[in-house]
C-alpha cells in the first residue's frame, strides 16, 4: 500500500522535533532510510549507523529525488530538514503517520523472547484463522498477509518497512497482526510508531551478547515491549512465562494487566499438567480459571508445551472457546524448519531444526535423544559476526546430549569458519566428534554413518535457504542437502 502524501509541516506537528529548516510546506510522498532506495518525493532519514552515517549519503539521496531530510544535525544543503534527537526513533513515528497509523486499526500482538517467537506467531495465525479472522505475520520467515508470503531479511524489519507492512495489512482488512519483536528491534526503534495490544514473552536465555553486552541489558530491551502497552485501543494484555526467571521483572515493567502461563510455577493463571512428550508431539492438560482443556500439539519437546500454552492463553483471553483453540493447535502440521523431519524412506530419522542458542540446542538435543533408540548424531555450527560467548556453550550442550557430533559452519559471515569451529570445540568433551567446515560434507557424513534407529539432528539453519560467506549469500538448504545425500545412498 502506498504512503498517504502529507506536507512536512503536517508531519512535524505530530512528532517531537528540535527544529526545522527550509520550506516545510514540501509534500512528502514516501520515506527511505537508504539513499539507494530513495524515490522521487521521499523523506530521507539520515541514520547514524554502526558502520556508516546516513548523514554522509544525503547527496545521493537528493540526487535520487529526496524532497526533505530527517537529521540529527543540520546539514549545509538547500533541502528542507527536520532535526530530531534520534532519527531511528523518529523514523517509526513518521512512517506511522505516512501510512495512516495502521497499528491503531488492527489488533497488534508482539512476541518477544530468546526462543519460540516464530513458532508462537504461527500458532496464533492458525488459531485466529480458524475463527475466520484475516491474519498478518511479521517475523523471521518473512511477512505473511492472509496466507500470502512476502520475503523479508530480518526477524523484525526496519521501522519504515514495519509500518508499510502494517499498512498493507489494514488495506487487506487484516484484523489480527502478530509480529516477532527482537531485542535489536526494541533497542533500535524498529517498532516505534506501533501501538501494541498484546505482548507475549517466551523466555530469556543467552544470545546476542555481542550486541547487548549483558543479560541485564538484553532483558531491559525485551521489557520495553511490555512497558509500551498503553494507548488508545483497549484492553491491553501481557502474556508472560511464569516459569522464567525474568518473569518478575517483566511483570513489574508491564503497563498492562498480566496473565501468566507455565508448568512448574503453581501460581500461574494457565498451568500445564500431565505433560506427555512423544516422538510425534506433546499432550497435556491446561488448568485455568477453574476450567481445564486437553491439548495435542504435533511438535515434540518440553519447550513445545510453553509455545502452545502462550498461544492458547492469547486465544482464550481473546474470547475464543478453549475447545476451538485446542482444535486449532491440534491441526497445526508444524512450522517450517522447526523440528522438521526429512523423510526419504531411510530407516533413521533426519530432523532439521533452527536451534541456534545454547538453550534451544540443549532442548532440541534432549528431545531428539529421548525418542532415539540408536545413536543421536548432531550436526551444527555457530553463526559468524554473532555472540561468540554462545559457541563453547553450544559445543558443551551438544556434546553432552549427543552420541556423535559433527561441528560445521553456519553462516560464517566475515569470520574465519575454522576459527568459529575452534571456539565451538572449546566446549566439546565426552563425545566422539569430527569437525567438517563444509556443511554439505558434514550432512553427507552424518547420513552416511547413520544406522537403523539412529537420529540425525541438523541444527541452526532450519528454514534458511542460504549460507553466508563474507557478505555473499550462497544457496544452501539443510533439508535439500539431506534429501540429496539420502538419494545418493539409495533412498528415495
Ligand atoms: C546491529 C544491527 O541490527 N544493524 C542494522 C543496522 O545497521 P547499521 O545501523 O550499522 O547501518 P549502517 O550500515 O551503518 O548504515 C547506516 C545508515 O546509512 C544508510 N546508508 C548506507 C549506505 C549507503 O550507501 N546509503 C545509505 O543511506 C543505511 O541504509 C543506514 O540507514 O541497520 C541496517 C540497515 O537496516 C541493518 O541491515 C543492520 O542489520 C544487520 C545487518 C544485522 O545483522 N542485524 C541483526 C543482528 C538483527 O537485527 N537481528 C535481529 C534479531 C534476530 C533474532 O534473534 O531473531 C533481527 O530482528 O533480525
Ligand atoms: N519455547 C522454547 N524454548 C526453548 N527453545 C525453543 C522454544 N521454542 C523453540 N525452541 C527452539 O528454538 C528454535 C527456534 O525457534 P523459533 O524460530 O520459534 O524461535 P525464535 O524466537 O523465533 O528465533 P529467532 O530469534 O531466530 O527469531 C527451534 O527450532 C527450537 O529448537
Ligand atoms: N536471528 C538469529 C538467527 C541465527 C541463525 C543462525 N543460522 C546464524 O546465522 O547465526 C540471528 O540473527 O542471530
Ligand atoms: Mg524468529
Amino acid at each position: 500500500m502506498p504512503a498517504v502524501p502529507k506536507s512536512l509541516s503536517e508531519i512535524i506537528q505530530e512528532i517531537e522535533v528540535l527544529g526545522s529548516s527550509g520550506d516545510t510546506g514540501v509534500v512528502i510522498k514516501g520515506m527511505a532510510m537508504d539513499s539507494r532506495r530513495v524515490e522521487e518525493g521521499d523523506l530521507y532519514a539520515c541514520v547514524p549507523g554502526f558502520k556508516v552515517d546516513g548523514h554522509d549519503y544525503v547527496a545521493a539521496a537528493v540526487a535520487a529525488g529526496a524532497s526533505a531530510l530527517v537529521v540529527e544535525r543540520f546539514l549545509p544543503l538547500d533541502v528542507p530538514q527536520v532535526k530530531v534527537v534520534s532519527v531511528r526513533q523518529a523514523m517509526g513515528a513518521i512512517a506511522a503517520i505516512l501510512y495512516d497509523r495502521p497499528s491503531e486499526r488492527l489488533e497488534l500482538i508482539g512476541v518477544t523472547g530468546t526462543n519460540g517467537k516464530t513458532t508462537i506467531t504461527y500458532l496464533i495465525e492458525k488459531i485466529a484463522a480458524k475463527q475466520k479472522q484475516k491474519v498478518g505475520i511479521i517475523g523471521t520467515l518473512g511477512a505473511r498477509i492472509d496466507g500470502r508470503d512476502i520475503p523479508g531479511e530480518r526477524t523484525t524489519p526496519e521501522a519504515i518497512e514495519v509500518q508499510k507492512l502494517l499498512g498493507a495489512m489494514v488495506a487487506e482488512k487484516v484484523s489480527v497482526a502478530v509480529m516477532e519483536v527482537s531485542s535489536h528491534a526494541l533497542d533500535l526503534g524498529r517498532v516505534a510508531g506501533c501501538e501494541f495490544d498484546v505482548g507475549i514473552f517466551t523466555n530469556l536465555t543467552q544470545d546476542h551478547l555481542d550486541y547487548h553486552k549483558t543479560m541485564e541489558e538484553y532483558l531491559n530491551a525485551k521489557a520495553k515491549l511490555f512497558s509500551s502497552l498503553k494507548g488508545k485501543k483497549q484492553p491491553k494484555l501481557s502474556i508472560l512465562n511464569g516459569d522464567d526467571p525474568a518473569f518478575l521483572k517483566l511483570n513489574n515493567a508491564s503497563s498492562a494487566p498480566v496473565v501468566s502461563y507455565g508448568i512448574h510455577n503453581q501460581e500461574v493463571n494457565y498451568r500445564a499438567e500431565k505433560v506427555q512428550v512423544t516422538s510425534d508431539g506433546v499432550r497435556f492438560t491446561i488448568q485455568f480459571k477453574g476450567d481445564s482443556q486437553e491439548i495435542w500439539y504435533a511438535t515434540p519437546g518440553f519447550f513445545s508445551v510453553y509455545n502452545a500454552l502462550a498461544a492458547f492463553v492469547w486465544g482464550v483471553e481473546r474470547g475464543y472457546t478453549p475447545k476451538s483453540v485446542a482444535e486449532a493447535l491440534a491441526e497445526i502440521p508444524g512450522v517450517p524448519g522447526r523440528f522438521e523431519s526429512v523423510r526419504s524412506g531411510q530407516p533413521f530419522q533426519v530432523i532439521v531444526d533452527y536451534a541456534h542458542t545454547p538453550d534451544g540446542l540443549e532442548n532440541v538435543v534432549r528431545t531428539a535423544r529421548d525418542f532415539t533408540q540408536g545413536r543421536l548424531i548432531t550436526v551444527f555450527g555457530c553463526g559468524g559476526d554473532r555472540d561468540r560467548g554462545k559457541r563453547p556453550l553450544m559445543g558443551k550442550v551438544a556434546s553432552e546430549g549427543s552420541d556423535f557430533l559433527i561441528v560445521t559452519s553456519d553462516n560464517p559471515r566475515t569470520e574465519d569458519p575454522e576459527l568459529i569451529i575452534q571456539e565451538v570445540l572449546q566446549g566439546v568433551s565426552k563425545v566422539d566428534y569430527v569437525a567438517l567446515t563444509d556443511r554439505r560434507e558434514a550432512i553427507e557424513k552424518a547420513c552416511g554413518m547413520a544406522k537403523p534407529g539412529d537420529t540425525i539432528l541438523i541444527a541452526g539453519k532450519g528454514h534458511e535457504t542460504y549460507q553466508i560467506f563474507g557478505t555473499e549469500v550462497h544457496p544452501f538448504d539443510d533439508r535439500e542437502v539431506a534429501r540429496e545425500s539420502l538419494r545418493r545412498l539409495g533412498y528415495v
